[in-house]
C-alpha cells in the first residue's frame, strides 16, 4: 500500500536534514584542513578569500506550515596568499637545496635566504595563529548556526512527519476511494451486463411475443372464418333441422302406418311359410316323381346320347375359319357344315352336310352352360345307375376342356362339375335317410396298357387286368389305387396328381393326352335308414385324338407313332363295334338275347363293359374344331356320333338290392 504511494515531494532547496549536516561536517572539515595547508616556498601563489559557509535552504519555499527562514551567516573574509602545500610539486621544481658540489659563494647567499625564510615562516606562524582565533570564533558561530539549523530541522522534521502521516492518510483514503470506485466500477458493469442481458432476454421475448402475436393473429383470422362458415353453415342447418323435424313428424307418422302394416305383414308372412313348407315338400315330392319321370323318358329314348360342342377360335389359331350354322335356335340339336369345292367341270359345288343330335353347343357356350344338360345323368350314379360320359373327337377339339376343364371356377370341367354335384346330392341325401361312400380310381389306356394315374410312382411299371364280377356286375382293375373319396375338393387335387402324371409321361412319348384314353371312375355305395342298399358308379372317359394317320408313309422316328394310331383306331373302332352291338341287339329285341357284344377286343370297352350294356346310360360329348383345316375330320367324327346317336341300346336298369 504505501509502496504505491507516490514519492514525497523533495524540493533541490530543501535538502534534507542528513545532507545539511554532511554539509556543515565538511565545511568544517575543510576549515580545519587549510591552516595546515603550507604555503609553497618561492612560489607568487594567488591568494584564496574564504568562502562563506554554504547556507542552508530557504525552508520558506516548502510551504506555509514550515518554520521561518534563517539568515544566511556570513563567513569572515579571509585573504591569504595560496601557497602549494608541501604534498604538491611545484610548477618549476627549484633544484635540490643541497649539493655537495657547491661553492663557497653560493654558501652566503642560502643564509640570507634562509633567514628571508625564517621571517616569513614567523610572519606566517603568526598569521597563522590569528586565522585559528578567528576560526575558532566562527566555529563557534556555525555551531550556534548548527545548532538553530537542528532545531529547524528536528521542527521541519515532524512537520514533514505530520504532512506524511497526512499525506498517507490522503493516500489511504485514496487507495480506499480508489477501491471503492473500482469494485463501483466492476458492479457498474456487472450490472451492465446483466443490463445487456436482461435487454437481449428482453428483446428474445419481445420478438417471440411477436410472432405468437402474428401466430395468434393468423389463428384468429383462420377462427374468424371458420366461424363465419360455422354461421353459415349453423343457419343452414337450422333451416334444414326445422325441415327435418317436419319429415320426422311426417315419418314418425309413416312409421306408425307401416309399424301397423308390419304386423299386418308378420301375420300373413307367418301364414305364407305355412304355405310354403307345404309347397316345399310337395316340390320334393314333385323332384322324386321328375327324376322317375326323367330315367323312364330316358329308358324310352334310348341309353346312349350324343351332345355335339364347337371350340370357340383361339387366338393362337391361325386357319380360316370353318363354315358352320347351328340353324336350331329353340332346342339346339342342329349343326350345319358347307363346304365348296371345284367340280370337274371347274363349277363351284357347295356341299351341306346336316346333323342333329340331342344338344349341340355353339363356340359361345360356357361349361356351366354344358353341365346344366348333364347334371341329372350325372346324379342319377346317386341313384344305383351306371353313367358313361365320353368325349370323343380329334386332338385339340376341346375334349380335355370339357371333361377336366381349366384351373378357375368358370372354366371347370365336367369331372370336377359331376363330383361336386354327385357329394352334395349325398349331402342332400341324408336327409331322407341315405348314407353313402365314395371312391375313385383315375387310369389311362396308351398302346393298349393300362397306367394307374393316382398310382405312388410317377412311371407305373405295374400290368394291369380288367376282372368283372357277374353276380355283382362290378368292375375291377387289379393293382389299381382307388381312393376313398370324402370331399370335391379332394379330387379336384386328384386331378392335379393326374394331369401331373401325364405331362410327365408326355415328356417322353409326344403329347401323351391326345395319344390315350383316360378314364376317371367315381363309385358310389349308399345304404338307406330302411337298409335299402344302391350301387352306381360315374365313368368320365377323356378319348384319345379320333383323327387319321396315313400309316402307309410312317417310317423311322414316326413308328412309335404308328403303333400309337394303330391302338388308338383299334380301341375306337372297337367302341364302334360294340355300339354297333348293342344297337342291333336293342333294335333285334329279345330275341338278340344271346348276342355277342365284342367287348374284348380293346380294353377301353372291356374296362367300360358294365357301363356300355343296356344297364348303363350313356352320353358322348363329339368336340369339333371349328378350323376349316379340320373340316374332313370333323365331318368324320359327325357321321360316326351319328351312328352312335341313332342307336339304342336298351333299357338302363337301376342296380339296387334289398339287404
Ligand atoms: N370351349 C372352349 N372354350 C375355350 N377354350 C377351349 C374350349 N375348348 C377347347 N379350348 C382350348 O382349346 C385347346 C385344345 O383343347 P383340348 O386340349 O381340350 O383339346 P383335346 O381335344 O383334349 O386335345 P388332346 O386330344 O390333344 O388332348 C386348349 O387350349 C383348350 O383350352
Amino acid at each position: 500500500m504505501i509502496s504505491r504511494l507516490p514519492r514525497l515531494h523533495s524540493s533541490p532547496l530543501q535538502p534534507s536534514m542528513s545532507t545539511l549536516k554532511r554539509k556543515a561536517a565538511e565545511e568544517e572539515d575543510e576549515a580545519l584542513d587549510q591552516p595546515r595547508k603550507l604555503p609553497a616556498i618561492g612560489a607568487s601563489r594567488p591568494t584564496r578569500t574564504l568562502q562563506p559557509s554554504r547556507t542552508a535552504p530557504n525552508l520558506t519555499k516548502s510551504g506555509p506550515s514550515l518554520p521561518k527562514p534563517l539568515t544566511k551567516p556570513r563567513a569572515p573574509t579571509l585573504t591569504r596568499s595560496t601557497t602549494r602545500g608541501t604534498s604538491a610539486p611545484p610548477a618549476s621544481r627549484p633544484p635540490p637545496p643541497v649539493r655537495t658540489t657547491r661553492s663557497v659563494s653560493g654558501r652566503s647567499t642560502d643564509d640570507k635566504r634562509f633567514s628571508e625564510l625564517k621571517t616569513q615562516l614567523t610572519s606566517i606562524e603568526s598569521a597563522r595563529a590569528a586565522d585559528a582565533a578567528r576560526l575558532a570564533l566562527d566555529m563557534e558561530a556555525e555551531r550556534a548556526k548548527v545548532a538553530e539549523l537542528q532545531e529547524n530541522h528536528a521542527a521541519i522534521s515532524r512537520e514533514l512527519a505530520a504532512a506524511r502521516n497526512h499525506d498517507l492518510n490522503q493516500r489511504r483514503e485514496l487507495v480506499h476511494a480508489s477501491d471503492e470506485i473500482e469494485g463501483l466500477k466492476k458492479r457498474h458493469a456487472r450490472e451492465i451486463l446483466d443490463l445487456e442481458m436482461d435487454v437481449k432476454q428482453r428483446e428474445r421475448e419481445n420478438r417471440e411475443v411477436k410472432e405468437d402475436l402474428r401466430l395468434c393473429r393468423a389463428d384468429l383470422e383462420r377462427d374468424r372464418e371458420a366461424v363465419s362458415a360455422l354461421k353459415s353453415t349453423l343457419a343452414m342447418q337450422s333451416t334444414a333441422h326445422l325441415t327435418l323435424t317436419t319429415q320426422n313428424q311426417l315419418l314418425q307418422a309413416q312409421l306408425d302406418a307401416n309399424a301397423r302394416l308390419v304386423a299386418e305383414l308378420t301375420a300373413k308372412l307367418e301364414e305364407t311359410e305355412l304355405k310354403l313348407e307345404e309347397k316345399t315338400r310337395e316340390v320334393t315330392d314333385g323332384e322324386i316323381v321328375r327324376r322317375r319321370l326323367h330315367n323312364m323318358v330316358q329308358e324310352l329314348k334310348g341309353n346312349i346320347r350324343v351332345f355335339c360342342r364347337v371350340r370357340p377360335v383361339l387366338p393362337a389359331d391361325s386357319d380360316e375359319e370353318a363354315d358352320m350354322a347351328f340353324p336350331d335356335k329353340r332346342e339346339n340339336k342342329e349343326i350345319v357344315l358347307s363346304s365348296s369345292s371345284e367340280s370337274a367341270t371347274g363349277q363351284e359345288r357347295k356341299e351341306v352336310y346336316n346333323f342333329g343330335f340331342d344338344k349341340v353347343f355353339e363356340p359361345s357356350a360356357s361349361q356351366a352352360d354344358v353341365f346344366e344338360e348333364i347334371s341329372q345323368l350325372a346324379q342319377s350314379c346317386t341313384d344305383g345307375y351306371n353313367v358313361c360320359i365320353f368325349a370323343y373327337g380329334q386332338t385339340g377339339s376341346g375334349k380335355s376342356f370339357t371333361m377336366e376343364g381349366g384351373p378357375t371356377e368358370a372354366t371347370a370341367g365336367m369331372i370336377p362339375r359331376a363330383v361336386v354335384q354327385v357329394f352334395r346330392v349325398a349331402e342332400e341325401m341324408k336327409s331322407k335317410g341315405w348314407e353313402y361312400t365314395m371312391e375313385g380310381q383315375f387310369l389311362e389306356i396308351y398302346n393298349e396298357t393300362i397306367n394307374d394315374l393316382l398310382g405312388a410312382h410317377d412311371f407305373d411299371k405295374k400290368k394291369h387286368e380288367i376282372k368283372h364280377d357277374p353276380k355283382t356286375g362290378a368292375t375291377r382293375v387289379t393293382d389299381i389305387n382307388v381312393v376313398p373319396l370324402h370331399s370335391a375338393s379332394q379330387v379336384r387335387s386328384l386331378l392335379g396328381v393326374a394331369q401331373k402324371r401325364r405331362s410327365v409321361a408326355a415328356t417322353m412319348v409326344n403329347e401323351r393326352s391326345s395319344r390315350s384314353h383316360s378314364v376317371f371312375t367315381l363309385r358310389i355305395r349308399g345304404v338307406s335308414a330302411a337298409g335299402e342298399r344302391c350301387e352306381g358308379s360315374l365313368n368320365l372317359v377323356d378319348l384319345a385324338g379320333s383323327e387319321r394317320l396315313n400309316v402307309s408313309f410312317a417310317n423311322g422316328a414316326e413308328r412309335e407313332r404308328v403303333k400309337e394310331t394303330q391302338a388308338i383306331n383299334k380301341s375306337l373302332s372297337a367302341l364302334g363295334d360294340v355300339i354297333a352291338a348293342l344297337g342291333e341287339k336293342g333294335a333285334a329285341g329279345p330275341a338278340a338275347e344271346g348276342k355277342h357284344i365284342p367287348y374284348r377286343n380293346s380294353k377301353l370297352t372291356y374296362l367300360l363293359q358294365n357301363s356300355l350294356s343296356g344297364n348303363s346310360k350313356t352320353l358322348m360329348f363329339l368336340n369339333l374344331s371349328p378350323l376349316a383345316a379340320h373340316l374332313n375330320e370333323s365331318l368324320t367324327s359327325l357321321r360316326f356320333a351319328t351312328k352312335v346317336n341313332n342307336t339304342t341300346i336298351g333299357t338302363a336298369k337301376k342296380q339296387s338290392r334289398t339287404s
